[in-house]
């Protein structure tokens, strides 16, 4: 494998305290690679170091111990003039667009390109060919104030793109903007990545534009990376209790206490959660199994939705036949897949406490029916507690296929 573009071993940075203050450790000794040309998250509930982590790359913040190496350059102890010429290779973007309010859109994009000292000519070509690429030729007179949130994140990925980076950073770049706008954002990122092969470096505090978009991810909390891997591994076997947390928020597709109660009401029989993966195969497959041992399948509720491009959810299922048969066929599903319990409206499986996510909300969430307790994460099985994703809809596109019903 080739180097990785950048790379961070044992990096700290602590703030220094005061009288009052104690000093922060915002990045506690992390080690983790960012390979050329992948789109990587941080993601982290507020607080957890992430926005410090990405300083550290463009040297907006110095390490207080350790390195970081960007395309191969040790940034510790490097001159001004050095990191002017790795700071020129990364591109960033922020989640309040931060944009020049006196320069008109075409001004803003000119402007990197006016402290390069690109001549007039060529820096006109390359503003008009930016604002093309993110879609907003029309909009080059117009001023900031004049522009929706999703058009100035445009017109900051062109600012950012402007003299040709290897990397661009982007800082919660999509949390002040709604869910749709959100998607369009990302999607764009997408063709900075794959189009232009730029390695992107994402910082969120929602799970859902992990999902949607990166391809590795690192959980960070109180300045530590408590889990790397990638976004579908990290989905499908969340290990760290934040990051089953997280994990939770964004997939919602198992019954919330209040609807399991519900459920119950309508369906006395045997209630299954049942993974849904690549490898467990479509529902169909999982349908004969149950059937192949007698057993009458109905689904009831779940949600599979993707996951960096791959279907990924559960659903539940009601199953009907005698004891010793819906036994076998919940034993021959639990070798080729998570299966949680739920037992029976006439006698329900207790399940597990689970902790309940931190009270940091996504920035976009709407009304939603909040679970008091549910059961945890297991291999093939995200755990489920926090917000309740209503059928058809959620904060930030639904799963593919959502049901609940008397199916
Ligand atoms: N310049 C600074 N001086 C002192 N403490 C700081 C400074 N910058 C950040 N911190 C502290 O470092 C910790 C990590 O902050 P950081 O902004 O990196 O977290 P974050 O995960 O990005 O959170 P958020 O999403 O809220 O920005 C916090 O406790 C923060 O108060």
């Amino acid at each position: 494998m080739s180097e990785p573009i950048i790379s961070f071993r044992d990096a700290a940075k602590v703030f220094p305290g005061g009288r009052r203050r104690p000093e922060v450790r915002a990045v506690d000794g992390v080690t983790l690679d960012i390979e050329t040309g992948e789109i990587f998250g941080v993601i982290g509930y507020s607080g957890a170091g992430k926005s410090t982590l990405v300083r550290l790359i463009n040297a907006l913040e110095r390490t207080t111990s350790g390195a970081v190496v960007v395309g191969g350059v040790d940034l510790t102890g490097l001159g001004e003039s050095r990191l002017r010429e790795v700071r020129a290779g990364i591109g960033m973007i922020f989640q309040q667009f931060n944009l020049l309010s006196s320069r008109t859109v075409a001004g803003n994009v000119a402007y990197p390109l006016e402290v390069a000292k690109w001549p007039r000519g060529e820096r006109e070509a390359r503003v008009r060919e930016l604002l093309d690429f993110v879609g907003i030729a029309d909009k080059a007179d117009a001023y900031p104030s004049q522009l929706s949130g999703g058009q100035k994140q445009r017109v900051g990925i062109a600012r950012a793109l402007a003299t040709n980076p290897r990397i661009l950073l982007a800082d919660e770049a999509t949390s002040a903007l709604d869910p749709e706008t959100t998607r369009e954002v990302l999607r764009l990122l997408q063709r900075v990545n794959r189009e232009l092969g730029i390695t992107v470096v994402i910082i969120t505090h929602e799970m859902d534009v992990v999902r949607y978009c990166c391809d590795r991810v690192a959980v960070m909390e109180h300045g530590h990376v408590v889990e790397t891997g990638g976004a579908y591994e990290i989905f499908s076997n969340p290990q760290a209790p934040v990051t089953r947390r997280f994990v939770a928020t964004s997939l919602r597709d198992r019954p919330s206490d209040e609807t399991l109660a519900r459920l119950r009401e309508r369906h006395p029989g045997r209630l299954v959660v049942v993974g849904i993966d690549e490898v467990t195969g479509s529902t169909r497959a999982i349908s004969q199994v149950l059937r192949d041992q007698g057993v009458e399948p109905s689904i009831v509720y779940g949600g599979i939705t993707e996951v960096a491009d791959r279907p990924y959810g559960s659903l539940t299922f009601e199953l009907t036949g005698p004891d010793d048969a819906v036994a076998a066929a919940i034993a021959r599903l639990r070798e080729v897949t998570g299966v949680d319990d739920l037992g029976t409206a006439a006698r329900p499986a207790v399940a597990p406490a689970v902790a309940e996510p931190a009270v940091v909300e996504p920035a976009v969430v709407e009304p939603v029916e909040t679970t008091p307790g549910g059961s945890p994460g297991r291999p093939g099985m995200p755990g489920t507690s926090g917000p309740q994703r209503r059928p058809g809809g959620g904060p930030f596109g639904g799963p593919t296929g959502f049901v609940e019903g008397d199916h």
